[in-house]
């Protein structure tokens, strides 16, 4: 007869959103972990700023006000950080846990992008792991397909669209045909937005997302700084209209790969077929989309965001450490990840270049020399009527590098036709 194991120990820091609905999922199902995980799962400890009524029982829980001395008590076995944020209490109490020999299950991107190497150095040196599936595409079970599923497959590039106020902003200019400013207003009223909404509509929060999804994908260390980033609030109506009438759709896509020049990061407004799988994506949905050189490409699809589905990312990660599933923290062990070496120049593409013209004889045959002298071939160029001595202009290109791009836009700003800033956006091959 096997003999059974003890309950695995949780200490829960943070208590909203997640962290309500990871205390829901053990209480509910617990009777469902058991039989899974072959052993209990328990929560003995949580923290939080305070002790207000957040609709749960929490009576059977010590309540620790300092998330470092929770992550220290000798009685729990996994530090459950939802609380946020990569500095501060979120950081000294994950290092305060792993210093103490507890595994650490996160789902705190900003706290990895930031610091996920060195943290992932020091579980590694006690013996201990860090497991974060619901940071990246919350539900969507994305880091143990590619830390696991996977794993025989050399990772060709990995891309994804993983912040869901940015899609449904996006998603919902095309429906309602209201311009950025209204429905950022509209994702403020409904909760959609971070604390600081520059994190969700800066691509901030995505390119997070997008460095820990490197780092597993090439074994590299984590290096968000070098990821390209673009956010949304210059995407206006007129592109989405334009970008669907030549039959795409605009989507702050993430993409990351390996190619001979480097490491290639970005999260970035651009332009996908409309009838793809990334095109199809609606409002707060994620989407991931994995090419292995065995396994072609994959697509996963799901919330990214909200009490159950991110609750649901933890306890699957809790569970795995239930059964004894030691996966690394990146997938290999950290002081093996590679530095990453940052591209020098990102791969070519066909590109969007919107700008507004002064509508007078020449003004377009400017700018076309301007293409012509960066080296940048037009595919196609319409002028859409004319708002009084103002056109709007768009010009699709064939494939060019995208410092051909740069030196053409710096060189229109020298025409004197040019009113505004042009935009840039690329035409991704998904
Ligand atoms: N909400 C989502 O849908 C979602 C999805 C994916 C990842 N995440 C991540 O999960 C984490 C938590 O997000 P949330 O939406 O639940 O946040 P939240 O703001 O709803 O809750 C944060 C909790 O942490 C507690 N807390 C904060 N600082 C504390 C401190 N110094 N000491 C003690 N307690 C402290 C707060 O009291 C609160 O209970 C964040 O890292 C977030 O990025 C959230
Ligand atoms: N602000 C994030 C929450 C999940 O990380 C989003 O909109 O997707
Ligand atoms: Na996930």
């Amino acid at each position: 007869m096997t003999q059974s194991l003890p309950p695995l120990r949780l200490g829960i820091a943070g208590l909203g959103t997640v962290g309500r609905g990871v205390v829901r999922i053990v209480q509910t199902h617990g009777a469902l972990i058991a039989a899974r995980a072959g052993r209990r799962v328990e929560i003995v400890a949580v923290s939080a700023r305070s002790q207000k009524d957040r609709g749960i029982d929490l009576s059977a829980y010590a309540f620790e006000a300092d998330p470092v001395a929770l992550a220290q008590r000798p009685d729990i076995d996994v530090f459950v950080e939802v609380m946020g944020g990569h500095e501060g209490a979120a950081k000294a109490a994950t290092e305060a846990a792993i210093a103490s020999g507890k595994d650490v299950v996160t789902a705190n991107k900003a706290l990895l992008a930031h610091h996920g190497q060195a943290l992932a150095l020091a579980a590694e040196a006690k013996g201990r792991v860090i497991r974060f599936e619901a940071a990246v595409a919350g539900g969507i079970p994305v880091i143990k397909a590619l830390t696991e599923g996977l794993a025989g497959n050399a990772m060709k590039r990995v891309m994804g669209v993983m912040n869901g106020t940015c899609n449904y902003i996006l998603t919902r200019m095309e429906a309602t045909g209201q311009g950025y400013n209204v429905l950022f207003d509209e994702c403020a009223k409904l909760g959609y937005l971070e604390a600081d909404p520059n994190l969700d509509v800066g691509g901030i929060d995505a390119g997070h997302k997008l460095s820990l999804l490197s780092s597993i994908a090439f074994g590299t260390q984590v290096a968000f700084d070098a990821v390209e980033l673009q956010g949304i609030q210059n995407i206006l109506l007129d592109d989405i209209r334009m970008a669907k009438d030549l039959g795409y759709r605009i989507k702050l896509l993430g993409v990351t790969q390996m190619t001979g020049r480097g490491l290639e990061q970005r999260m970035t407004p651009c332009l996908v077929p409309a009838d793809s799988p990334l095109g199809q994506l609606q409002g707060g949905t994620n989407m991931v989309v994995l090419e292995g050189d065995s396994v072609g490409q994959i697509v996963m699809r799901g919330p990214g965001a909200g009490e159950g589905p991110t609750a649901s990312a933890v306890m699957g990660d809790v569970i795995d450490l239930a059964r004894g599933t030691r996966v690394s923290t990146f997938g290999q062990p950290a002081s093996t990840l590679t530095k990453a070496i940052p591209a020098k120049a990102q791969a070519p593409s066909a590109w969007y270049l919107r700008m507004t013209l002064l509508d007078k004889p020449g003004a377009l045959a400017k700018i076309a020399t301007c293409l012509g002298e960066a080296g940048v071939s037009i595919d196609q160029m319409r002028q859409n009527g004319h708002e009084g001595i103002h056109a709007p202009v768009l010009i699709v290109t064939h494939k060019a590098a995208p410092a051909d791009i740069a030196d053409a836009v710096a060189r229109f700003a020298g025409t004197g036709v040019l009113v505004g800033e042009p935009v840039a956006l690329r035409i991704e091959e998904v």
